[in-house]
């Protein structure tokens, strides 16, 4: 079993302009690209868990969806990143069509974090959930992720949903630090 760092994507993986779709929209947060590799060559798995409700609502198709995630990946690989997986919820219980659903895969559940363990052979409880609402937090502890963190890089968050968190920082770019850190507490116990 191989331990997975689940990310969300907007506003911890790149700056939520708000139902980002296109490619001039999606801007990377500073240092997320160096983050990633570093985890990567810490033995993590990168697994992309993100809501996409604005297919749902109309916003943007699935098809302009998938269009904006190769390119992402693209960038990714270009820079020496590998995401081992990529899921996400295009549903939303008040949207259009066959997305209209109250489904288990939009966070705060846990499906895609779910599907994402049973397909890559993840133990949860080694992994870590990394985003910037509360809601990430709640996937992550619903699959019993051993690790929370909470970014403030996305959405503005309060004290009390900080402490829902095992850990809060300020960008994906320290997660690399923090992680070293938990390690080397773990040795000294
Ligand atoms: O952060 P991840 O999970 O990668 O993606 C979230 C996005 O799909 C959008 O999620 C929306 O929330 P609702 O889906 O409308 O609740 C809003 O927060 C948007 O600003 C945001 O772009
Ligand atoms: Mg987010
Ligand atoms: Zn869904």
């Amino acid at each position: 079993m191989k331990k997975a760092v689940f990310l969300d994507r907007d506003g911890t993986l790149n700056i939520d302009h708000g139902y980002v779709h296109t490619i001039d929209q999606f801007q990377f947060i500073d240092g997320s690209i160096e983050a990633l590799k570093a985890l990567q060559e810490m033995d993590y798995a990168l697994v992309l868990v993100t809501n996409q409700s604005g297919i749902a609502r109309g916003y943007f198709t699935e098809e302009q969806f998938n269009q904006l995630t190769e390119w992402v990946d693209w960038s990714l690989e270009d820079r020496g990143v590998h995401l081992d997986g990529i899921y996400y919820c295009p549903h939303y219980p008040e949207g259009i069509g066959e997305y209209r659903q109250e489904c288990n895969c939009r966070k705060p559940k846990g499906g895609m974090l779910l599907e994402a363990i049973n397909d890559l052979n993840i133990d949860a409880k080694q992994s870590i959930m990394i985003g910037d609402k509360l809601d990430d937090v709640l996937a992550g502890r619903a699959v019993g992720v051993g690790c929370t963190v909470l970014v403030r890089t996305g959405k503005p968050i309060s004290t009390e949903i900080e402490k829902e968190a095992n850990y809060v920082i300020d960008s994906i770019a320290d997660l690399p630090e923090l992680v070293r850190q938990i390690h080397s507490s773990k040795f000294k116990k």
